[in-house]
């Protein structure tokens, strides 16, 4: 790590050896205030988990949400069941799929007619609606087929808790945080401190965590949070094997996570921070192969994969094991959408490695043991950057 312009220029010339010693100590004192903070970056593509994580550290080492911030949820949670009713049933004539109840047409019309944005009032009128339809099985079999098209991931989560969400007095819990979707544009950055074992000098170490927009069109304004990152979270939703992306219904999601991967990890911004991935969203994806729909049909190199296990302890060593191989290819640095180009700055002054977890991001429980895992080794990482260890 290079230390900031500002610094280089306090050494007066001339100096003696004892006023030299103590412009060092003060220099490494200040190297550390103005460094104090471990800077961690959360990268992936799209609804892969990067702001639910941000969520669960202001659950586990924040304060968690206040009464104010759970009523601004409010609206958002409400808008999640339009969107889910909504894209839902606009699917259904494409995909050839009726009503079972043909009683429940109106509701389908009516819900079709609110467009994406949704009604005006969420009254009992709407509730009534989309219950009769999320209770119709036609609904339900198009819902099961929601891979074929774009369908929030906490749709069902929602659609369940309608007579919840539907009263008047509704205060969301924790849990619907964490479900709540809201894709992010821009950077945002939550700051926690946490803890430093004895073994590492102890006393309690800052955080700033930073969350950016992973759609395609969000990529281009990760440059300007990429200087000082101490640690990339490089976050994957394991479970998308089986859908494209919202941006481009011709690329399947995780092909896309793979190629960003091995962007982030050739990126010549990037040779000094520590990379952690997390093979994401385990619940759904293990809900997913349990009930029969397999990997292999889009990534057909699962036929020769051979590992351990039932179907879904293969499918997710699968994953695993494409991204590890990502890893251990030549670097070959390109210009990517999101670095710009221009001259590599060299290789890593130490040998890179990448840690993989497997996470289920709504879950604090599963967050809280994987960040005590990683913990050590980003505070280890940083400190050695710093001279400190
Ligand atoms: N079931 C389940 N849902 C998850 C998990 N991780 C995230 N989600 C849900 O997936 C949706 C997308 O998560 P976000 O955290 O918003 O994704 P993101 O990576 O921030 O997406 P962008 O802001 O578009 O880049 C949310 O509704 C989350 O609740 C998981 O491990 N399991
Ligand atoms: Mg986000």
């Amino acid at each position: 790590m290079r230390l900031p312009s500002c610094m280089a220029c306090v050494r007066p010339q001339n100096e003696d050896s004892e006023n030299s010693k103590r412009i060092d100590r003060e220099i490494k004192l200040w190297y550390r205030n103005y460094n104090e903070a471990i800077k961690l970056l959360l990268l992936g593509t799209g609804e892969s988990g990067k702001t639910t994580i941000i969520k669960q550290m202001k659950i586990l080492h924040v304060q968690g949400f206040s009464q104010s911030e759970r009523i601004e949820k409010i609206p958002h949670i409400r808008h999640n069941i339009h969107e889910s009713i909504y894209d839902i049933v606009c699917h259904m004539d494409p995909l050839g799929v009726s009503l079972q109840h043909p009683k429940n047409a109106p509701a389908k019309g009516h819900i079709t007619r609110l467009g994406f944005d949704g009604p005006a009032e969420y009254d009992e009128e709407y509730y009534d609606r989309v219950r009769s339809l999320w209770q119709d099985g036609g609904v339900r079999e198009c819902f099961r087929r929601s891979n074929e098209y774009q369908l929030i991931d906490s749709a069902e989560y929602f659609l369940d808790r309608i007579d919840l969400i539907s009263k008047p007095e509704y205060m969301p819990s924790d849990a619907d945080i964490l479900r709540c979707r809201q894709k992010t544009t821009g950077i945002q950055k939550i700051e926690f401190k946490v803890k430093v074992p004895k073994s590492m000098q102890g006393g309690v170490q800052n955080f700033w965590m930073f969350d950016v927009g992973g759609q395609r069109g969000e990529r281009k304004k990760w440059i300007q949070v990429l200087e000082g990152i101490h640690a990339i979270w490089f976050v994957v939703a394991s479970s998308d094997y089986d859908q494209t992306l919202r941006e481009d219904h011709k690329q399947n999601r995780l092909r896309e996570a793979l190629n960003l991967f091995e962007d982030v990890w050739q990126s010549r911004f990037l040779l000094e921070a520590g990379l952690i991935v997390f093979l994401n969203k385990q619940d759904i994806l293990e809900r997913k192969v349990r009930a029969g729909r397999s990997i292999a049909p889009y990534f057909p190199e699962y036929e020769h994969f051979n590992a351990p296990g039932d179907e879904y302890l293969k499918t997710r060593s699968f994953i695993r094991n494409m991204f590890v191989n990502l890893t251990q290819k030549r670097v070959e640095r390109r210009q990517t959408a999101w670095t710009g180009s221009g001259p590599a700055l060299g290789e890593a002054s130490r040998p890179r490695e990448c840690y993989l977890h497997y996470t289920t991001a709504t879950d604090t429980d599963n967050v809280r043991t994987v960040f005590w895992d990683v913990h050590h080794l980003i505070v280890t990482h940083a400190l050695n950057d710093i001279g400190i260890l």
